[in-house]
């Protein structure tokens, strides 16, 4: 039992957070090594402790020196987690003396864990010897005969056999079933470096059954911490509770779905670049499609689209956006009520595209599978559609988010939900959306009056009417959202031109 803040808690009440320890080396360019293991469980979603047994002084060029972690330290660090942390899985990875991993070894065998996932490192993608041939022993004698899985490549394998050649995917069933004889219960043997293979192929087995596990070979050079990443993943999945087999398909892809993600990020000037296991690094590394952060100020001139009036008119959703930013649009809001998920996700991601060459934020009306699939700058959402807060954990904290209110308490739950900005209407009766309840100029004032978030009101505004509705002058009061008044019109260039004429008059707010 624990005391915390006067309760008690006993243990039970508390979850199990699944746990990789990783024992393997630092790479200072984090391509690979402990920095690649804990990107990968991140990435996964478990915890990841560390205990490093070399340093070494490395970059996408190769290994330019490296210091082993004396034997005493790697057995300070493993008693510190393991005796402490409620470990489920071990990983290792670069063990570079033998002292190390009798160390390992001995350690285990005090404080045994769920399973031991063995990455038999020896040589860095860059050809360098991280485990010389002395340690191969102690692997065949100690190690392997401890592991729940060990992941080779075909060098690995190779050398564990004595220099078998490894040519074939034949070659690998041998190679796995040979190894699995020194005593770990699966054997995944690596194919990436098989010659004249379209697909990648590795062979899991498991003392029974062979799995041939294909994939398409992925061209690209940032594949610098590959081997690392696919054993921490399947350490991740193990440690989640998933069997083997499972484990290891979710770890390929994921690995898979990263490298092809990250074809062309460019890192460092060798010839094995880093990838990037969090899927971030692309779109925030083109400079032109970078993401504005939001700013009130691109409330002015709201552009809401609308699928039928589009039909009605016989122009694509594109060329109606085209039209409202050369018209002085401010922001565009995709409201394809009709569309199709496949037609409207082709349209947002032609949209996007223009959007972006034009500095104007793209948001997508109640679909955030959509504005994720596009990558979208974010969604507006109403009373009735997936809540604010849902929306954020989906989108991420840099998206944006409207959501529609009609009252103050709307407005603080928004603030409380983590949106950007409200919607607030109508302010005038519309035919655009059905059975709307009319708010009035006074609806929105007292709405604007309670909300911490800025305000773009909606709602039969047009030329006509959006003077006196930026006149109620409230600070929070940024512009005007509109659809008919610019897309039920023949040309929506110039009504969107015409709107902004007047908004600029009302000298409220700017672009
Ligand atoms: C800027 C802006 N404000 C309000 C709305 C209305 O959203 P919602 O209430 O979800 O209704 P639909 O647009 O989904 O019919 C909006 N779309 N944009
Ligand atoms: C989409 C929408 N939301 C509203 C709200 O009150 O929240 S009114 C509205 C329709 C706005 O269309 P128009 O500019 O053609 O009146
Ligand atoms: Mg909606």
């Amino acid at each position: 039992m624990q005391e915390k803040g006067g309760s008690t808690l006993s243990d039970d009440s508390r979850t199990k957070t699944p746990h990789v320890l990783t024992v393997a080396g630092s790479d200072s360019g984090a391509g690979a090594g402990i920095q690649a293991d804990l990107k990968a469980c991140a990435a996964r979603g478990v915890y990841c402790s560390t205990v490093i047994t070399a340093l070494t002084a490395q970059n996408t060029i190769g290994v330019q020196g490296a210091s082993n972690v004396p034997e005493d330290f790697v057995a300070q660090q493993l008693k510190s987690v393991l005796s402490d942390m409620q470990v489920d899985v071990v990983k290792t990875g670069m063990l570079p003396s033998v002292g190390i991993v009798k160390t390992l070894c001995r350690t285990l065998r005090e404080y045994p864990v769920h399973a031991l996932v063995v990455d038999p490192v020896m040589v860095s993608t860059s050809g360098d010897v991280l485990a010389g041939p002395s340690i191969l022993s102690t692997f065949r004698e100690e190690l392997l005969p401890m592991a729940d899985i060990i992941t080779p490549n075909l060098k690995e394998a190779s050398a564990l056999l004595n220099g078998m050649q490894l040519e074939t995917v034949d070659d690998m069933r041998s190679a796995a079933r040979l190894l699995h004889n020194m005593g770990p219960k699966n054997v995944l043997v690596k194919g990436g470096d098989l010659p004249d293979s379209l697909d990648a192929v590795d062979i899991l087995y498991n003392g029974h059954n062979f799995y041939e596990l294909r994939s398409p070979r992925i061209r690209t050079r940032n594949t610098h911490g590959t081997g690392c990443s696919l054993a921490s993943s399947i350490a991740a999945e193990v440690a989640k509770g998933y069997p083997m087999l499972s484990a290891v398909k979710v770890a390929k892809r994921f690995v898979e779905t990263a490298l092809d993600y990250s074809k062309e990020i460019v890192i460092g000037n060798g010839p094995q670049g880093p990838f990037d296991h969090l899927l971030r690094l692309k779109s925030h590394s083109q400079d032109c499609h970078r993401q504005q952060p939001f700013d009130p100020s691109d409330l002015f001139l709201y552009a809401v689209t609308d699928s039928r009036m589009n039909k009605r008119w016989g122009r694509s959703i594109v060329d109606a956006v085209k039209a409202a930013i050369d018209g002085g649009a401010t922001i565009i809001q995709l409201r394809e009520k009709d569309a199709e998920t496949k037609d409207f996700l082709e349209s947002a991601k032609a949209c996007l595209r223009i959007c972006r060459l034009h500095g104007v934020p793209l948001l997508i009306n109640d679909r955030v599978d959509v504005a994720i699939a596009c990558d979208a700058d974010g969604v507006h959402v109403g009373q009735s559609d997936m809540p604010a807060c849902v929306a954020r954990t989906l989108l991420g904290p840099e998206k944006i988010i409207g959501v529609s209110c009609k009252t103050p308490e709307q407005a603080e739950q928004a603030w409380v939900d983590g949106a950007d900005y409200i919607g607030c209407g109508g302010v005038y009766p519309t035919n655009t959306k059905e059975n709307n309840i009319t708010v009035g100029l006074n609806g929105l004032k007292t709405v604007c009056m309670a909300s911490k978030l800025p305000v773009v009101a909606i709602g039969g505004i047009g030329v006509s009417n959006a003077r006196a509705v930026m006149e109620i002058r409230t600070p929070n009061l940024k512009g005007v959202a509109v659809v008919s008044a610019l897309f039920d019109r023949e040309c929506v260039q110039t009504e969107t031109r015409k709107l902004h004429e007047v908004l600029l008059g009302s000298n409220i707010g700017s672009t």
